[in-house]
């Protein structure tokens, strides 16, 4: 292999504490984190029986790879443990037609929350009456397309949204069944921005100030619309079960305040998502099996304890179904070791920055939640001395961080291939095009075969939006379908 101009990668920085000590073999792929399909072949990562390098040869960099199996499976697994319960699909984690269709075949429900989720929903030929609508601020337009198509239920979130909502059922001419979205007041233990049941926050009706309780009874009084049931969704990643619990012992509650105030007893209890994933070889997800037991004992015990009848569960994963089946490729374009001083302690500190071909744009979420990513060197493996890297990527941006703290073998070179674990929920989702770049593609894997289910974005897409670019081509083909700028030696 030619050496790289800066000569093997210093090991010498000092490591922050959050680095902790690099692995024994740091070519490994924990089970808990990477894609159930997930191999080395002669040292190359395999995914659905397919080698990554062919893969990035065939649909360039970067790129998401999706475990088709890994996905179903983890859908399976939750249909499983809430049988006789509706799991709906949190679509926001990641959605495309194929995905509608993996998720209407296998039975479950979906969950939108906009309009233009419901449409894509739709498109792909998605049963309306297994669809949940949700949002803060759904507009008209988007309330009429869910009244038109029958969805199964919206899930009201504001006074505004009934009013809205009204006119649109009484039009119809037959009920519109709703959901109340409550906020339970629980402070839930994850990242601050996707915490969603505390009072400050803009979701829901509060518990606390009775909003909730007036929302529900102004539904049941209102002939144009059917009170199905009422909905808690506590945040998002979370590991601890006992919030979970706490909300579901508060929304019962509610219950029970709405059937002595009207002497309706509803249905269905939704008590959302936000099950938690292994980012880390250490984290330590529930299992839906656990979930369900836990849920289902709270809701049984705080149902009869006020002499209810125990309503249908229903549940929404998105990130436990999307996100660890899917990994993204990169390709390592610069490795640059930064001296960062002595700091006084004598040996050089520096850091390594090692550049991919993504970043900010196809994954926000290190950026946004300090989120934290397993990665690996994937085209191979190495007994090259550890180093510790900072992954980052090609966005004009210094917070363009990937992997904060990563141990990689100290000699990777541009052109080796990088595999970022667990980016199937709210990465695709959530990427732009700042600076241009172009939203990756997304390829299903599956014994041996890949699919491209999402073609990559093209500059010809992009300028298509453009009132001065529109319809004119690409300067250069090469920019406008990026294919692996490095000679595939390179990996080798
Ligand atoms: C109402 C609702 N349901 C379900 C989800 C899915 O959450 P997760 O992907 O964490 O399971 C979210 C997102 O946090 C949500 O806002
Ligand atoms: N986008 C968030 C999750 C938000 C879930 C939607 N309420 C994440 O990446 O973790």
């Amino acid at each position: 292999m030619r050496a790289h101009p800066a000569g093997p990668l210093h090991g010498a920085f000092a490591p922050p504490p959050s680095a902790g000590m690099p692995p024994a073999d740091l070519g490994a792929l924990d089970p808990q984190v990477w894609p159930r399909s997930a191999r080395r072949v002669d040292g190359e990562l395999h995914l659905g029986g397919k080698s990554v390098t062919e893969l990035a040869r065939t649909h360039g960099t970067p790129l998401f790879v999706l475990d088709e199996d890994d996905f179903r499976s983890r859908a399976a697994d939750f249909a499983t443990a809430f049988a006789g319960a509706d799991v709906h699909y949190a679509s926001k984690a990641f959605l495309c037609g194929q995905v509608a269709r993996w998720i209407a075949d296998d039975g479950l429900h979906l969950d939108a929350c906009s309009g233009n989720e419901l449409a894509v929903a739709l498109a792909a030929g998605f049963p309306a009456e297994r669809i949940a609508l949700h949002g803060n601020n759904k507009s008209l337009v988007e309330l009429q397309l869910a009244v038109d198509a029958g969805i199964g239920h919206v899930v009201v979130d504001s006074f505004d949204e009934i009013d809205r909502l009204v006119p649109l059922a009484e039009a119809k001419g037959s009920p519109v069944s709703v959901l109340i979205r409550t906020t339970v007041g629980i402070e839930a233990h994850t990242h601050e921005f996707i915490a969603t049941a505390h009072e400050d926050q803009k979701f829901g009706f509060s518990l606390a100030t009775g909003d909730a309780l007036t929302a529900a009874v102004r539904v049941i009084r209102e002939p144009a619309l059917h009170l199905a049931g009422l909905h808690s969704h506590i945040g998002s990643q979370i590991f601890d079960t006992a919030g979970f619990e706490a909300a579901a012992h508060r929304v019962v509650g509610l219950l029970g305040q709405v059937h002595q105030a009207t002497g309706e007893l509803l249905e269905e209890l939704n008590l959302g998502g936000g099950f938690g994933i292994a980012y880390l070889p250490d984290d330590d997800p529930v299992t839906p099996d656990d979930v369900a037991r836990r849920l289902r004992t709270v809701v049984a015990m705080e149902c009869a304890a006020l002499d209810l009848p125990v309503p249908r569960l229903a549940i929404e994963p998105g990130r436990a179904i999307a996100g660890p089946g899917t990994v993204t490729l990169y390709e390592i374009g610069t490795i640059k070791p930064v001296r960062l001083g002595s700091g006084g302690q004598g040996a050089p500190q520096v850091r390594n920055y090692v550049s991919v071909d993504g970043g900010m744009s196809d994954n926000i979420r290190t950026a946004l939640y300090d989120a934290d990513y397993t990665c690996v060197l994937a085209n191979r493996t190495s007994d090259a001395p550890p180093a510790l890297c900072r992954v980052v990527g090609k966005h004009c941006e210094s917070g363009d961080v990937l992997v904060r703290d990563l141990w990689l073998p100290s000699d990777v070179q541009p052109g080796d291939l990088l595999a970022v674990a667990a980016t199937g929920a709210y990465c695709w989702s959530m990427a732009s095009n700042y600076n241009y770049l172009l939203k990756p593609p997304v390829v299903a894997v599956r014994d041996g075969a890949a699919t491209e289910i999402v073609r990559r974005q093209t500059l010809s897409d992009v300028f298509a939006l453009d009132a001065v670019l529109a319809g004119r081509p690409a300067p250069s083909p090469a920019i406008d379908q990026p294919a692996p700028e490095h000679p595939v030696g390179a990996r080798s």
